[in-house]
């Protein structure tokens, strides 16, 4: 096998993010990642293109949808033989299908590819009643009027009832912010902490619009320019005002809201990069995953990143301060600040990752600086790809230095990456 090469994000384009039931409550997640894709290809001149891949995914999917992504490819202006699949990984897709696509480049199997994501929370994939699907799929397999007239008294009012998907863990039947409340509670993280983390949120994102740093990272969509859910007022008092909805300190405000939109980034080796003259803002360095025992254990539900980037750092030989910027992802405010306590709590280090000392505590003025999910919104797959553009953008800004990349999810996964500058 080939030796690895360098991956650079050449960028990323993503739509706004829209509240459920907002401007984008009749789009569908093939309309809204074919307005991201469109965007990134109109950036980067890509039209007719054959691209390596395009690997995206959604969380919140409809069975007609079976690949979603290779269907958006097929209404993009990339060329049709494009090869393009789904992948899930909770609110870990977007980064995954960025780590897939890296390492296929890494190793010569393909020069560039496109990592994406995409959710909906108001175009929901209602099911029918379990015992309504049933009694249709034995209609389905009978052989005669007589014997499908046969089947209609079994018919009841109550199988006209879908099953609505929720929020929540199969297997524990509790919600996230439910999960992410335990943790709150069990990490004794503050309705203060969270409230602070939240304002200093909306405010950057915000900063960060006024200065135009998303200027070629979004494309207007649907009459929104910018996240529906941003509130640049957004302070600390006005914060502390509204009621609990997990727990006893998290909030509609500390909490991301439930969130429709679509994100994409373009990755590419270095030779491609050169050759179509597209500069690189940043290097795939390393990744990793990890999964908690939420079920079985008492490991709070997201808490999978706080051993996937011990993890990551010492296989990278680098100590969680060695880094420029941190982008944690916002699920909850309380899920950011119970990681980041859990990176200085000698027990948990000693107990959990096996460190005599413990991580250490990292310089709060680099994390999330452009603010994050809290501000900007959550389309589930979609927050992946947001954060790689923007861990890169910034790194290009700066000229140099290195991104740590934390993502939690759903079903106990954490993933996680760093990427360094490729200014030379
Ligand atoms: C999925 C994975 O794999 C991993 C993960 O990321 S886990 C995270 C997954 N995401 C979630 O679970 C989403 C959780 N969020 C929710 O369920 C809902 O958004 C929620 C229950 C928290 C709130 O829902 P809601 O009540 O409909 O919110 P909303 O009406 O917008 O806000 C409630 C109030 O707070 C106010 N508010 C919200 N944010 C505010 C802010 N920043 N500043 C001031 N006020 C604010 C609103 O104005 C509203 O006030 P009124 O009642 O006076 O109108």
């Amino acid at each position: 096998m080939a030796e690895p090469r360098r991956v650079g994000v050449i960028g990323g384009n993503r739509i706004p993010f829209a509240r459920q039931f907002g401007p984008y409550a009749r789009a569908s997640n093939q309309d809204m990642l074919t307005a991201a894709l469109d965007g990134l290809v109109a950036r980067y001149d890509l039209a007719g293109q054959v691209l390596g891949e395009v690997v995206a995914g959604a969380v919140i999917k409809h069975s007609r949808d079976f690949n979603l992504t290779r269907e958006t490819v097929l209404g993009t202006a990339l060329d049709p033989r494009t090869p393009a699949y789904d992948i899930q990984q909770a609110c870990g897709t977007g980064l995954e299908a960025a780590i897939l696509v890296a390492n296929k480049i890494a190793l010569g199997q393909i020069e560039w590819g496109i990592a994406g994501g995409v959710d909906t929370a108001s175009d929901a994939p209602l099911v029918l009643n379990e015992k309504f699907r049933q009694l249709l799929l034995t209609f389905n397999r009978a052989k005669s009027t007589s014997q499908r007239l046969a089947l209609l008294p079994r018919l009841r009012p109550g199988f006209l009832v879908p099953e609505i998907p929720r929020n929540a863990e199969p297997r524990t039947g509790m919600s996230m912010g439910e999960h992410a409340a335990l943790t709150a509670a069990a990490w004794e993280i503050s309705r203060s902490d969270q409230d602070e983390l939240a304002a200093a949120s909306h405010q950057r994102l915000a900063a960060a619009y006024d200065r135009g740093f998303l200027d070629d990272l979004v494309t207007p969509y649907l009459g929104l320019s910018r996240d529906q859910n941003l509130r640049p007022g957004s302070t600390v008092e006005k914060l502390a005002t509204l009621k609990p909805v997990f727990g006893d300190t998290m909030t509609a405000g500390n909490s991301t809201p439930l969130t429709d939109g679509a994100s994409a980034v373009l990755l590419a080796s270095e030779e491609k990069a050169a050759a179509l003259g597209l500069p690189v803002l940043a290097y795939f360095s390393h990744c990793e995953t990890a999964a908690v025992d939420f079920v079985h254990g008492d490991e709070g539900l997201l808490m999978a990143p706080a051993y996937a980037v011990p993890r990551m750092l010492a296989r990278a030989g680098l100590t969680l301060q060695d880094f420029d910027f941190y982008e944690v992802h916002e699920a909850f405010a309380s899920q950011v600040l119970a990681t980041l306590k859990a990176w200085e709590d000698p027990a948990f280090c000693k107990e959990k990752l096996g460190l005599d000392t413990p991580l250490g505590a990292i310089d709060r003025s680099k994390l999330n600086v452009n603010g994050s999910s809290l501000a900007a919104g959550h389309p589930f797959a979609a927050t992946g790809g947001r954060i790689v553009a923007t861990a890169a953008k910034l790194l290009a800004e700066r000229g140099s230095g290195r991104a740590l990349i934390s993502i939690c999810a759903a079903g106990g996964l954490g993933v996680t990456a760093i990427l360094e500058s490729a200014a030379r």
